[in-house]
């Protein structure tokens, strides 16, 4: 789940190997570019750690992050 913490939402996501995490990563990709808000992330392995922030807004938190990880959620269902 989300956490806000330093004027970010903060999620960790552990896939069962490097092929299904990069694969979501290729869906949140083309959601976040249709929206023109991109994640700050990482990935190690089958990890993938995801920190949406608004750049234009001083790197906080605002709607189009918090829009951004209920589209983020719903492609994990
Ligand atoms: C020009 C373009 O609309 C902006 O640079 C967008 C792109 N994606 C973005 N993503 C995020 N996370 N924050 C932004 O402020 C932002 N701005």
């Amino acid at each position: 789940m989300w956490k806000e913490e330093n004027n970010k939402l903060l999620r960790e996501i552990t896939f069962k190997n490097f092929v299904e995490a990069f694969g979501f990563m290729t869906k949140v990709a083309i959601e976040a570019e249709k929206m023109d808000h991109h994640p700050n992330w990482s990935n190690v392995y089958n990890k993938v750690t995801i920190e949406l922030t608004t750049h234009s807004a001083g790197n906080t938190v605002t709607e189009k992050d918090r829009k951004l990880a209920s589209v983020i959620d719903a492609l994990l269902k």
